[in-house]
């Protein structure tokens, strides 16, 4: 049975269904609520006031086998406000734990409603959450809301991400509520449909290791190891596997970061995912001067989540996850420690050969040379040296068109480059299969922090959406030099540069 819709909004205006949820093509089978109760609260979102849309995924709906086309912007407002729900929607508020700038707490989704798993038309099972959808059992002294520029943020940089090639969760949908959140201004309000692998956090495991009863650990790694990496269940110790796999998914996904200059900015154990998804777009930016110890969140008074610390921060958090697994890795603790230990060591190791992987792929270094490192080391210290753009830099060695500015003409980069060269002649692979690969893992195109402030103002303050489609559109492609996207290559200025990023939660 469904639990009675919790409202607090008075003058709801009731829509009128012309048309059967279900034939949006939603294929919901909910297998996170078929877990304990301790993992989550049955409740509905709690409908708005006069919602409306802000900007549909139509790709994106399209490959989840959705049918847009059914939908007037009406339905389709009230389907993603969660006014509307599908027959086959089992709303619940997940339960989590986690360590926030290095400090245990108790969370749990405070304004997300998981509305179920949709299964699309190739077999891929997928959460559909609200982000923004109201009060739940775990809001703790928040109202449950979310406003307009941080949900279309989250819809910007995920969508971004996910052409970039990262694994990220998505973003199908934000519609204005039409009630305003207080933050320190008053500001429209907003749900953001994301669709996730999952959204089973370290933190969750975190949650389960302290319920009292020793079980729920078990149950939530079997849940994960099923859902996430069946491949595992035919090792000999599937709960080790199960680490080793985060481990190596984490490791990959941060290099993958730090390889196009991206910062997350609130890496705590909620905010990181056991599918390798990046997952909770808050204070996030790319760079564009290369600086390894920038920091965007106005929230990160010690940069312990700025940029050369992701790797050691995502270190951290995988430590608290093998914590959560001690009992089920050994019978004996000591064994089990002792295992946990080598895994959670051997992060850096994996860590540095992804990254140095991508690395050698941005310069296009087919084969491996173990001076490769010094290489690196010693572009990046020049790009550092001269504050230069981190993408630019790289696009600009892999089109071979060098303009003409400080750092190339710096004696320093003038010897690297001729060491590059050289180091590119010594390989098998023709130059042309060189830049290819460097064409390919360059991107040309990024949501530059300037842009997306600009696209945020137009669309919170001015309901225009204009600037945000184009920098959607710039951004879809971004490995390809469209002379049309010209514009969005370019640095800020001094007066465009934004320092500083907000959660706006
Ligand atoms: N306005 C709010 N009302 C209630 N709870 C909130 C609010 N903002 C954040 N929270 C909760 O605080 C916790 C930490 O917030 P954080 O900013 O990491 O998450 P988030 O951006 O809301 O969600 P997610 O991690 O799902 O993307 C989360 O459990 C979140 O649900
Ligand atoms: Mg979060």
């Amino acid at each position: 049975m469904k639990p009675e819709t919790k409202t607090d909004v008075k003058t709801q205006t009731k829509p009128q269904e012309k048309f059967t949820v279900e034939e949006v093509g939603w294929r919901f089978d909910n297998s996170y609520a078929r877990l304990p109760e301790p993992f989550y609260v049955r409740i509905s979102p709690v409908p708005v006031r006069a919602p409306r849309v802000a900007i549909l995924n139509h790709a994106l709906a399209e490959s989840l086998g959705l049918n847009f086309q059914i939908l007037s912007e009406q339905d389709a407002a009230h389907l993603f406000s969660g006014n509307v729900l599908p027959q086959t929607a089992e709303p619940i508020a997940q339960a989590y734990a986690g360590h926030q700038f290095g400090s245990f707490t108790m969370l749990g989704d405070g304004r997300a409603i998981l509305m179920g798993e949709h299964v699309t038309p190739a077999g891929d099972r997928l959460d559909v959450q609200f982000k923004g959808s109201g009060h739940t059992p775990f809001s703790r002294r928040g109202d449950g809301r979310a406003a307009l520029g941080p949900m279309l943020r989250e819809y910007i940089i995920s969508e971004a991400m996910h052409s970039l090639g990262i694994p990220s969760t998505r973003s199908l949908a934000v519609v204005t509520t039409g009630e305003t959140v207080l933050r320190e201004l008053p500001l429209p309000g907003a749900v953001l449909t994301r669709i996730a692998a999952s959204h089973i956090r370290v933190g969750t495991f975190e949650y389960a290791a302290r319920l009292k009863d020793g079980v729920h650990v078990k149950t939530l790694a079997d849940y994960a190891i099923r859902r996430h990496y069946p491949d595992l269940l035919e090792t000999v110790n599937p709960y080790l596997a199960l680490l080793h796999r985060v481990i190596d998914r984490q490791a990959s996904l941060v290099a993958q970061w730090l390889l196009v200059g991206f910062i997350h900015g609130v890496m705590n154990t909620d905010n990181m995912a056991i599918s390798g998804e990046t997952i909770d777009y808050g204070p996030c930016a790319f760079m564009d001067e290369y600086d390894p110890y920038t920091v965007f969140s106005s929230i990160d008074d010690h940069g312990r989540y700025g940029y050369h610390n992701q790797s050691r921060a995502a270190q951290w958090n995988l430590a608290r996850f093998a914590e959560t697994l001690l009992p089920l890795l050994d019978s004996a603790q000591d064994k089990a420690l002792t295992l946990a230990e080598e895994a959670v060591h051997a992060f850096p190791d994996i860590f540095q050969q992804y990254w140095l992987n991508g690395m050698r792929k941005k310069l296009g270094l087919m084969n491996e040379e173990a001076s490769d490192v010094e290489l690196i080391e010693a572009l990046l210290t020049c790009m550092h040296q001269h504050h230069a753009d981190y993408t630019n830099t790289f696009r600009s060695l892999a089109a071979e068109r060098l303009p003409d500015d400080a750092l190339f003409q710096d004696s320093a980069f003038i010897a690297w480059h001729a060491q590059w060269q050289a180091r590119l002649a010594r390989q098998p692979e023709s130059r042309a299969v060189a830049f290819n690969v460097m064409q390919a893992s360059n991107p040309a195109l990024l949501p530059r922090n300037h842009r997306v402030e600009a696209a945020l103002t137009a669309a919170s303050d001015h309901g225009d959406y204009d600037e945000m489609q184009c920098l959607l559109a710039a951004v879809s492609d971004p490995y390809i030099d469209a002379p049309e996207y010209n514009e969005y290559r370019t640095p800020p200025t001094a007066s465009e540069r934004v320092r500083q990023t907000f959660c706006g939660t």
